[in-house]
This record gives structure tokens, sequence and C-alpha cells, in this order.
């Protein structure tokens, strides 16, 4: 078991050894050719090799290429950083420093100006010009509530939120109700706790609303509702309430995957396995979620070639798309050139199981340019059996910080607004954005900001 206690370091991350082996895991399908389907998926199709030849091909591409863009991204950054500034700052530093610097300058709003363009647009070259939210308040975020929210409020929340642009919205999970009672449906929080208690087993599956929060919702056109579905029995009844996406979720911790879904790693294999087939023959269109990616509650550290292998399996089972999720939040983003490096990580594990055979996702990983990002209205949720999940990113933070980079979300962030301003005075406290917090504080108008 490894402390998680420093983030994660330098060391603790692959070789390339690491990749090759993790390269393996994908002999026989290479690289995947990318679909978009419009709305911002990237479908992930596998082919067949002609030859083992042309894998090793790829692969020797790959690392051709992924040299030349880590030595690039050295280059960018020591040669940002040493040229404009005096001591061995870290990037953020490097950007500010250089603006501070420039004042000295005679013209020094002009050279402000293109220093910072300059370094800007060396660093977020590899951003993405879009990305694609997926809102999981509904379903994690409300998962992990002390108090029970009515059938009626979750509906209106996924409705606040598909009508403020957000093309994909989570809004429940066909799970256990024994185990996950928070889906339970009950106008009073007290009722439901004493029901649990009193009237045992047979009363909290009477209560589960996973069902009816599915089939007030079916209906709205303007965003995919994908529903969590554990096994078979959970994707039969989300296919029978309308459900038209589904996703699957296994961890990269055998100890996380046993205290969730209560089965070892390789055993959720075979349940999702089950799940993926039914799907495919369906044409309904399969998420995957690897938790834990960085580190688990109980053994700590997880290895990166861990995750690529749950990730890899997920892709090969048929996922179209794969989140990999820090569940308890133990990840930094620091880039290469520092001393830890969750960004070195995304490039490896990643980088073994997706993005070294999608060239799209390589540019957008590359500048921490992951176009695909999971949040939470207002910082809800978290996973009940993740003993110290600490919730999720908040969406009106990542959709505010987005815009200032001038990312395109096609969201409509006054709306976000209301409907995380909705949940949070529902469930009596706070929002958990920043962004919500500071702007119910300003006078001026916020559609400015
Ligand atoms: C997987 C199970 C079902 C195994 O639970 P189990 O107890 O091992 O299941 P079982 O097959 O032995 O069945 C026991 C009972 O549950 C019933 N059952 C069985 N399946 C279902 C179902 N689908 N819907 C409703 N009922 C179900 C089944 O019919 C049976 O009923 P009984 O015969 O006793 O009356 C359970 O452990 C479970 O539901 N776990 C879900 C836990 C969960 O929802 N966690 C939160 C989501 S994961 C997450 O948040 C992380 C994520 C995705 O966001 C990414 C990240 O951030 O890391």
């Amino acid at each position: 078991m490894s402390s998680l206690e420093e983030p994660l370091g330098l060391d603790k991350l692959p070789c390339l050894s690491t990749i090759d082996r993790v390269h393996r895991f994908s002999s026989n399908s290479c690289r995947p050719r990318v679909e978009d389907t419009g709305m911002g998926n990237c479908w992930i199709e596998a082919r067949n090799c002609s030859s083992s030849n042309s894998c090793n091909e790829d692969f020797e591409d790959y690392r051709r290429e992924a040299k030349t863009w880590r030595r690039q991204m050295r280059d960018t950054l020591q040669g940002d950083i040493t040229s404009r500034t005096t001591s061995s700052l870290g990037w953020n530093h490097a950007v500010s420093g250089n603006a501070y610097d420039s004042r000295y300058l005679p013209n020094h709003q002009y050279s402000s100006y293109c220093g910072i363009r300059d370094i800007t647009n060396k660093f977020f070259n590899g951003m993405p010009k879009n990305v694609k939210i997926v809102e999981v308040g509904p379903r994690d975020g409300l998962q992990n509530e002390k108090n029970t929210v009515s059938t009626s409020v979750k509906v209106e929340l996924i409705k606040k939120l598909v009508s403020s642009g957000l093309s994909v919205v989570e809004a429940t999970s066909f799970v256990s109700p024994k185990w996950v009672p928070q889906l339970a449906n009950c106008e009073n929080d007290f009722m439901v706790l004493e029901f649990i208690f009193s009237w045992g087993d047979t009363l909290v599956k009477l209560l589960a609303d996973a069902k009816d929060v599915m089939e007030a919702v079916r209906s709205l056109e303007a965003a995919r509702l994908p529903v969590l579905t554990p096994n078979l029995k959970g994707f039969e009844a989300a296919i029978a309430a309308g459900a038209k996406d589904v996703a699957i979720f296994a961890s990269a911790s055998e100890s996380f995957s046993r205290s969730n879904i209560n089965c070892s790693i390789e055993e959720s294999f075979i349940r999702y396995r089950a799940v993926t087939q039914a799907a495919r023959k369906l044409s309904i269109p399969v998420r995957g979620y690897v938790s834990c990616v960085v580190g688990c509650p109980v053994e700590g550290a997880i290895p990166p070639s861990k995750v690529a292998y749950v990730a890899k399996e997920l892709h090969d089972m048929g996922c179209f798309e794969i989140s990999l999720g820090d569940t308890i939040g133990v990840g930094t983003p620091a880039y290469d050139g520092g001393k830890k490096s969750c960004k070195l990580w995304w490039t490896e594990v990643a980088g073994g199981v997706v993005e070294m055979r999608t060239p799209r996702w390589t540019e957008v990983v590359a500048m921490l340019g992951i176009s695909i990002v999971d949040s939470s209205v207002a910082g809800l949720g978290g996973c009940p059996y993740a003993k110290g999940a600490s919730g999720n990113v908040a969406t009106e933070d990542v959709v505010y910080m987005l815009n200032g980079l001038g990312v395109k979300t096609n969201v409509d962030l006054g709306k976000l607004l209301l409907a995380g301003d909705y949940i949070s005075k529902h469930l009596g406290r706070p929002s958990g954005s920043k962004t919500a917090t500071a702007l119910s504080r300003v006078t001026a108008d916020t559609s400015k900001m």
C-alpha cells in the first residue's frame, strides 16, 4: 500500500517499457478509426491489424510522435521560462512573470500583450476548440446526499440543465436501491429513512425512482440522458424506462470494485460484457467509467498500467468513450517539467489505451486539452463508496474557465447558474461552485464577465 499524502511523483509513473506493455494489450486493434458523431463525441472504432508489423510500425510512429511532442513541450515551456524569467518558475508563474517584466518595457502594453499571446499561443495551441461537458449532477451529484431528493426535483433539475445547453446529462442509475437509497423516492426525507430502517428491503425497492425519473425525461430531445447500469438487470430496467444511452462503471482498484459493486474487477467485466452485448443488439451506446484511476482510499496509488488495462477492456467490449475518474481527487495537473505529474500520467495512460490510437486525442491531451469533461452542477456529489471522495468539479466553474479560454461548450452560463441555485436551495446549502459564489456577489452584469 502506498501513501497518498504526497501527490504522486514522477517515480510512480510508467517508463517507456510500461507503455510498451500497455500497447501490447491492444496489439490487434492498433489505431482506431475516429468518427465525429456530430455531437462532439469521439466514437472509437478499433481496426484490425493486417500484420503484427503494422502494429509495430504504428507503435514506432507513436513513440516518435510522443518523443517529438514531449521535446516540443519541454522546449516550449523551458524556452519561454528561461528566456523570460531569471529563476526556474513553474509555468503559471512564468506567464505572469513575463507580463510583469514587460511592464518595464517602453511600449509595455504592446509587449505585454505580445508576450502573453506568444506563450498563450504556444501553450494553448493544442487546446480543443470545443469541449463536451458530461453533466453528472442528477446522478453522481445526488447519490451521495444525506437527504433524499424527490423525483419531481430531480426531473426539474434535469430539465434546467438540458435547457442550459448541456448536451449530455446523466439522469439516474439503475442500481440496487439497497446500495444507493438516495434513488428512493419520497417527498419526506425523514419518512424515507424511517421506512428503510423499519420496513426493510421490500419498501426500499418500492421507493426506487430511477424508472420514474427516466420516464419523465425520456422525451427531452435536446440532450442525451445516459443512465448507469451495473448489470443486465439494471440495463433491462433502464431500456424499459426509455433510456437510450447507458454507462457501465468499473474500477482500477480491486478494493473499490468490491466495495462499490460487490465483485472483483474481472467479475465486473463478465457482467459488463453481458450489458454491452445486449446494448449492441439494440444499438444503444455504452459509456465506460474507470474509477480510482490515480489513487484509491484503501490501496493508495494505482499503477497506470492497471488503469490502462481496465480502460482497454471496456473499450474492447464496445464502450464508445472511456471516462477516467480520479474518484477521490488526489491527482495533480502539474506539468512534465514539474516534479509531480498527473499530466504525464494522462499521457501515459490515455496514450496507452486511447490517445495513442486516436490522433485527435493526442492533440487535445497534449495541453491538458482533454475534450470531454465530466462535472457536476454546484459541485455536488462523489461516490458514496469512496471514503474521502471530496465531490466533483462544479460545472459552472468548468464552463466559466472554458469561456475565459475561448473554448466553446455551448452552455449558457446564466441558465446553468440558475440550475445550480435551484438544487442548492433545495438541498438547503450554498453551492459548491466558486463561480456561482463569486458571481452571486458581484453587481456587474454577469453576462459580460
Ligand atoms: C452491482 C450491485 C447490484 C451488486 O449488488 P449485489 O448485492 O451483489 O447483487 P446481487 O446480484 O447479489 O443481487 C442482490 C439483490 O439486488 C437486486 N439487484 C441486482 N441488481 C440490481 C439492479 N441493477 N437494480 C435493482 N436491483 C438489483 C437483485 O435482484 C437482488 O434482489 P433480491 O433477490 O435480494 O430481492 C450493487 O452493488 C450496486 O447496485 N452497486 C451500485 C453502487 C453505486 O451505484 N455506486 C455509485 C456509482 S459509481 C460512481 O459513482 C463512480 C463514478 C461512476 O461516478 C466514477 C467515479 O467518479 O469514480
